[in-house]
Order: structure tokens, then sequence, then C-alpha cells
């Protein structure tokens, strides 16, 4: 049997997944909104053959209703899969994987859930105040939720575990690091080692021979140097808030803008830690933090959205210009997640002026609306740019059977 619950267990969300390994495909997908307030929201999808005759659609169901805590996200998951399928009896999950975002220099693997794991994960809340409490949160409802079946971490960090000390090694007193745990670490390795793996299946060459650039941008965004399959750079650091600019998320700024908040703006610690991974990003700059309002918005021209999508794309460029400096070469670069698949304005802005160094887009394929893996570059390129989908509940349940079966 080949089927693996899939939880992504977030601060106020339960998103879960149940997959069918053997056939790539997911059973059934659902998301529980607004945990701990009052109005929140559920949603339950049956996906596939499963869904019945009635086609796509057919199988979704919508709730609103106050769910009180993880616990209660996963009685509510339970009760959907009872009432509207697939049945849990015939479609018995053999194990559960669980997303778990920082797995700091501890964890390179995906692991069987112990007591151990879990004082481990907890441990590493301070390095992730953010995820790892919510990620062990759900780790916890699930056990009790499915208590027969072996619980797996796959860690966010785990792919960026082969970076070398020279990009993952922030120039600060080294002691005062170590103390700490202060380096970098990188996120989004799941859906960056899918990726890579997807794209070197489409262009048909081993992982191992190309040099590529991923650029997963979803709500939270980061780019990847990968070289034969490892991750040799990333651009998240210590937290996920380094790097490209996100959803809400400033990434990248001169660290004495902290201090100077600190002291100039009557902002506290949680005043600058909310306002750079809540208030920024896009959301902060152009007024919207959904990628498809900003686009929206920019070409009813709107000026500060404008402006948003040109600071996002602009530390896009300068990041493919960096990493293919690290790279020597680059072979393909990827743009994956909901921004990277779907945005068109922003892959076009992002790879706008690199013509020189044989970068250069076909606009017609770029514009081109469909799914799968794609080529959207042109004959002349000399580098091929690829929308390549991520899948990282896929890759989650995948690793967890690997680990489960030995
Ligand atoms: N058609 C589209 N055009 C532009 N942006 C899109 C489109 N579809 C989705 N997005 C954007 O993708 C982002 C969400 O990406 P996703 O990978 O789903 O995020 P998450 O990090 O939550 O998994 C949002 O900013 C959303 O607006
Ligand atoms: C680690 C991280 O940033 O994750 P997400 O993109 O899901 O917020
Ligand atoms: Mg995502």
């Amino acid at each position: 049997m080949s089927i693996v619950l899939v939880v992504n267990s977030g601060s106020s969300s339960l998103k879960y997944q149940l997959v069918d390994v053997a056939a790539g495909a997911a059973l059934a997908t659902g998301l529980v909104e607004r945990i701990g307030h009052d109005d929140g929201r559920a949603t339950h999808a049956v996906r596939g053959p499963a869904a019945g005759a009635g086609g796509a659609g057919e199988g979704e169901v919508r709730e609103d209703l106050a769910v009180r805590d993880h616990d209660a996200a996963f009685d509510w998951m339970l009760r959907a899969f009872a009432e509207h399928g697939p049945s849990l009896e015939d479609h018995a999950p053999v194990a559960v994987g669980h997303r778990v975002v920082q797995g700091g220099a501890r964890f390179f693997e995906p692991t069987v859930i112990t007591e151990l794991v879990k004082i481990n994960i907890d441990e590493l809340s301070v390095l992730a105040p953010l995820h790892n409490p919510a990620n062990l949160a759900g780790i916890v409802s699930a056990e009790r939720a499915f208590p027969g079946v072996p619980h797996v971490a796959v860690f966010d960090t785990a792919f960026h575990q082969t970076m070398p000390p020279a990009a993952y090694t922030y120039a600060i007193d080294r002691e005062v690091a170590e103390r700490h745990r202060v380096r970098r670490y990188g996120f989004h390795g799941t859906s960056h080692r899918y990726v890579s793996r997807a794209a070197a299946g489409f262009l048909g060459r081993p992982v191992e021979e190309l040099k590529l650039i991923v650029l997963h941008l979803g709500n939270g965004a980061s780019a990847c140097a990968v070289d034969g399959g490892r991750s040799v750079e990333t651009s998240m650091g210590m937290t996920p808030l380094e790097g490209l600019v996100m959803g809400t998320r400033s990434g990248d700024v001169d660290p004495a803008v902290l201090l100077h908040l600190q002291r100039r703006a009557g902002l506290d610690v949680d005043g600058v830690d909310d306002l750079l991974n809540k208030r920024s990003g896009i959301l902060g700059l152009g007024g919207h933090g959904d990628m498809r309002d900003l686009v929206g918005a920019a070409e009813a021209g709107d000026a500060r959205a404008e402006l948003a999508l040109d600071v996002y794309a602009h530390r896009i460029r300068s990041y493919v210009g960096a990493y293919a400096a690290q790279l020597g070469r680059v072979d393909a670069i990827v743009f994956t997640a909901g921004v990277g698949e779907n945005a068109a304005e922003v892959r076009r802005r992002s790879l706008a002026g690199l013509e020189g160094f044989g970068i250069e887009l076909d606009d017609a394929r770029n514009a081109e609306r469909r799914g799968g893996a794609r080529r959207i570059s042109s004959d002349d390129s000399r580098t091929d740019v690829l929308v390549v989908p991520t899948n990282e509940e896929l890759e989650i349940a995948r690793q967890t059977l690997e680990v489960v079966a030995g």
C-alpha cells in the first residue's frame, strides 16, 4: 500500500492531502483556516476517480465554523473524510508525513517522529518561532487522530544541508554566532528538491549534470542554486525572512534598518518582527499581498503597485545574477509555486534585460496558460527557462514512504 496522509500545520491553518504515492496523485485535499478565531473556514475536496463521475468540483465541501485548536481541526478533517470520502478504512494511510520548517543543523533527512524528535523540534523553535510550534502542534494532534501508524517529519531545511560553509556563514563574530546557532539554514527545500529533479526529467538529462537556478515564488519566496542535484546556495537564511521580496515579508534589508526603527520609530522587538514579517513585501509596498491583485492593480495604473512589482522583479534579477556567478554556468532557470507558475508578467519583468547573458524569454510561450512543465525561453536562449509546477505534498509523501519502507 502506498497511501500517505501529508500534514502541513501552520499557526492558524491545517493543510492536508491524502496522497497515493504509486499513482503520484492526491485522493483528497483540505484546508482548515483561521484556527483559534471565531470566523474559521474549512474545505475538503475529493480528487481523481474517487470524486465520482460528476467531474471536477463534485467532491468539494466548504463550511464556515469556529475551530478551537489543532485537535478540533483534525476532528473536522476526520469527519469530512467519513462524510464525503474517500473512506479512510478503504484508503488507510500507512504513514503520516509532516512538513516541519526548521530542522536546524540536526536533521539532514526525513525522520520517524519519536518523543526525542519532538523535543528537538520544540527546541529548534527558537530558530523558527513562527513555524515550529505550529508544526509541533499539528504532529501532536495527528498522533492522537492516527495513533496506529508511523509519523515522519520532512524538514524544509534538509535539502540545504549540502551548502558549503562559505554560503551558510554570516560574517559576524564567530563565537556569538556559534553559541546562538546563527547561520543560514534555507527553506522550501522540499520544493527545490522536487522541482530540480522534475526539471531534469523535463530536459531529459540526469540532474547530476545540471546547474540550475530554482525560483520558488509563492507567498513565501526563495531562490536556490542547485549544482548536480545539491543545494549550494539559497536566499532564505536563519529564518524564512531573508532574500526575495514576498507576499508580506520584506526579504533583504540593511540590518541597521531594524536598529533605526527601534531607536527612532518607537517600535519594540515584536513591532519590528510584525512589520518585517507581516506588513512588508508586496503588501506593504503595493497594498496587496496577493500577486493576482497586485498585477491587476498595476495594470489598472496604480503607481504603488507598479513600484512593488518592479522591486519584486529587481530582487529576483539580482539573485539570478549572483547565483549564475556562484554556479559558473546555468543550464536552466526554473520558475515554480503560485506566482512562478502563473504570473507571466512577473517572469517577464524578472528576466528582462538578461539577453546579453544568453537568457531570453519567448513572449508567446511565457504568456501561454497551461499546466505541466514547459519551456518559456526562445530557441536562441543559451539558458533554458522553464516553468515546473511544484508538489511539496507529493514529495513529502514519497520521502515519508521511503523512510517507513526502510
Ligand atoms: N494566476 C495567477 N497570477 C498571479 N499570481 C498568482 C496566480 N495564481 C496564484 N498566484 C499567486 O501565488 C501566490 C500563492 O502561491 P502559493 O505557492 O500557493 O503559496 P503558499 O506559499 O501559500 O503555498 C499568491 O500571491 C497568489 O496571488
Ligand atoms: C518557510 C516558508 O517560508 O514557508 P511558506 O512559503 O509556506 O510561508
Ligand atoms: Mg507553498
